[in-house]
């Protein structure tokens, strides 16, 4: 089994987050509290409270935690390839793939890494939910101190299950929406390339990036609902299920509310996946 993909895949997908996890930061709050008018009211809200440290909450976690999520999502993508196809990553350019295949290697891969990614997930949404500013002598400190405190807090209160909370939600948000993601990816990079060749620098920066986007506009609606289930028991009132979750959600609120974090999901998308494929491709690449 290549072991290149999945180191690539962990290099690739961490300089990705540290690029997108201002947005991210944002999307989460959107999606999870209603103190905010939009986009901007939450940013000048954010960096006013909590300065511009507001932005990158919760993110040590999910870099150390990158090199297991993406490297299994790429590397679990490109074996499975590898056993669909027979062909390796070097070779898929002669003789590409069909999509069918890039699909079904996506879910795996999307799959596998939904798994792995639902507890430093949840820790990640926790963490970046706490709106107080760092602890100040006399004021209230925030219910999680760091990651560790917010994983053993979870842990005690509700046992291993407990830390994967919304899990579900997650897999579903991921299976299908991995699938749609390679497909944007090869589809693009095989529109403005010449049959055989590898495609540009440019090529693969703009592909990535739309496949960013397109599999987050399909994952947005789930990924409202996960991340609603994730801080449940918390400050929200605890949902019967995924179903009920939605249900109550689009009572409640409409239906638009499947599609909060839409806009700066897209944003931050973009320049995240781009980054992400171009640093894949040119690791490979170099690994020979
Ligand atoms: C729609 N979904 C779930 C994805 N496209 N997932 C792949 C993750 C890529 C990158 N780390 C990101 O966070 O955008």
């Amino acid at each position: 089994m290549p072991a290149e993909e999945f180191v690539a895949g962990w290099i690739s997908g961490a300089l990705g987050l540290v690029l997108g996890h201002p947005f991210d930061t944002v999307k989460v709050r959107l999606q999870t509290q209603t103190t905010y008018r939009g986009i901007v009211d939450c940013m000048v809200k954010t960096y006013r409270h909590e300065s511009l440290l507001g932005f990158f909450k919760g993110m040590s976690f999910p870099i150390a935690s990158i090199a297991v999520v993406n490297s299994v999502l790429f590397g679990v993508y490109s074996n499975a390839l590898l056993v669909l196809t027979a062909t390796s990553h070097q070779e898929r350019r002669a003789q590409p793939p069909s999509y069918t295949h890039v699909f079904i290697a996506g879910c795996t891969g999307g799959f596998l890494q939904a798994y792995c990614l639902a507890p430093f997930d949840l820790i990640k949404v926790r963490l970046q939910n706490q709106t107080e500013p760092r602890a100040k002598p006399g004021s209230r400190p925030p219910q999680y101190r760091g990651p560790v405190h917010c994983a053993a807090s979870i842990f005690q209160a509700e046992g291993p299950r407990g830390l994967f909370r919304g899990a579900w939600a997650l897999t579903l948000r991921d299976t299908p929406t991995l699938g749609i993601y390679f497909v944007t990816y090869e589809w693009l990079c095989r529109q403005f390339t010449l049959d055989g060749q590898t495609p540009s620098s440019g090529t693969v920066l703009v592909a990535g990036g739309f496949a960013g986007i397109t599999s987050w506009v399909a994952a947005t609606p789930l990924d409202v609902i996960k991340s609603r289930m994730q801080m449940a028991g918390l400050k929200q009132r605890a949902y019967g299920g995924l179903l009920d979750c939605m249900v109550s959600s689009a009572r409640q609120e409409g239906l638009g509310v499947f599609f909060r974090g839409l806009t700066i999901n897209s944003a931050r998308a973009f320049p995240v996946n781009a980054v992400t494929f171009l640093s894949y491709e040119h690791l490979l690449l170099s690994w020979g």
